[in-house]
């Protein structure tokens, strides 16, 4: 079950959960201009890859909304700055660029007037949004074959927020934990606290308590001694962009809990949609990683915490090794990550 939707579509506008005040606020943020939309992705009001996705899917139209012209060339023309302004956001999570092209192709190859090309704009954007509940599913239910065989229930590590916040709604990893828990095949999740910006103990925690999964909060470098204690089965994450040979750009910190995972003979999975891959991207080294303000770093709430006179560094992404993961979970079939290559079909908007 999961009535957590982060983007809603209500009355000619888009409503928005804020990320940045959960788990202490649960607010709703109201969007009606396609600039709002791309600030609320810049500040992260709406984050994980999926949900930007959606996000800016509802940016592209809502942009088209306002273009005042009946002319069909002038429109598109205008629509493609709309669709610059919203690639601008955040650089790394390849479904914001993957929807924006998906919502300018169906722009282009719409007949009718401005008019109808706006109405059918909106109706992709609900699609975009449906389809990936529907993918976060269908991860969901393919992941039960590859859960640990054990008698007893399974406790399951994650990093970050891969839930319904982070997607149209059920979660990725999330998803996975969901299905999971829904099967009775687990006891517990681990949920890692996600420095900087604490999405593991803000988020997933917060969605874990909501649906009354049973979960326990340890900072990041905790894992390695959870994992040496065999109190983990299987450590469960999400994914930004994965290159066609299965390396895997996701939140800071993912890489050092793949490599102690290998150390501890724990299966590393990833679960993500098949829009999250970028075939176009032969390597993760060729996978743009976005460096956020330092401030994540230094300040908490209101109280600086470092002295005077260091300097930073705030990668918010790092990129695991397909060698470090045992498999790839997508709505289509769990794969090895070199077999990735053989989904591709499905991929026409990269
Ligand atoms: C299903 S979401 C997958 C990823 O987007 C998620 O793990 C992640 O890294 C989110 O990063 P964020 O910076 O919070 O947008």
């Amino acid at each position: 079950m999961n009535t957590i939707y982060p983007v809603v579509w209500s009355n000619n506008k888009v409503l928005l959960i804020d990320q940045t005040a959960l788990p202490s606020r649960y607010t709703l943020v109201e969007i009606s201009r396609y600039e709002d939309m791309a600030k609320a992705i810049k500040t992260m009001i709406v984050r994980g890859a999926p949900a930007i996705g959606v996000a800016a899917a509802y940016g592209m139209y809502l942009g088209a909304r306002d273009i005042q012209t009946k002319e069909r060339e002038i429109f598109l023309k205008q629509l493609e700055k709309v669709a610059e302004i919203l690639r601008q956001t955040r650089p790394t999570a390849v479904n914001l660029f993957w929807a924006i092209s998906r919502m300018l192709k169906t722009a282009y190859e719409s007949i009718g007037t401005v008019e109808e090309i706006k109405q059918i704009l909106l109706q992709t954007a609900q699609q975009i949004q449906e389809e990936d509940v529907k993918t976060c599913q269908a991860i969901g239910q393919n992941s039960l074959s590859i859960l640990p065989k054990k008698t007893e229930k399974l406790t399951i590590l994650t990093h970050c927020n891969a839930g319904a916040l982070a997607t149209a709604g059920y979660g990725t990893a999330l998803g996975v934990i969901r299905a999971a828990w829904t099967e009775g095949r687990l006891k517990r999740v681990f949920a890692d606290e996600t420095r900087p910006r604490l999405q593991g103990a803000k988020l997933t925690a917060w969605e874990c308590v909501q649906e009354k999964i049973p979960v326990t909060v340890i900072s990041d470098n905790m894992a390695a001694h959870c994992m040496q204690k065999r109190l983990i089965d299987m450590v469960v994450v999400g994914a930004d962009r994965i290159a066609a040979n299965g390396d895997t750009a996701n939140k800071i910190g993912t890489y050092g809990l793949a490599v102690i995972a290998k150390m501890h003979n724990v299966p590393f999975y990833v679960a993500a949609p098949l829009s999250t891959v970028d075939f176009n991207l032969e390597t993760g080294d060729l996978i743009p990683i976005e460096e956020r303000d330092p401030s994540e770093l230094y300040q908490i709430g209101t109280t600086i915490i470092y002295p005077d006179g260091v300097d930073y560094y705030n990668p918010a992404f790092d990129v695991t090794p397909a060698h470090l993961i045992t498999g790839i979970i997508t709505e289509q079939k769990t794969v090895k990550p070199e077999e990735l290559i053989t989904l591709k079909s499905d991929l026409s908007y990269h």
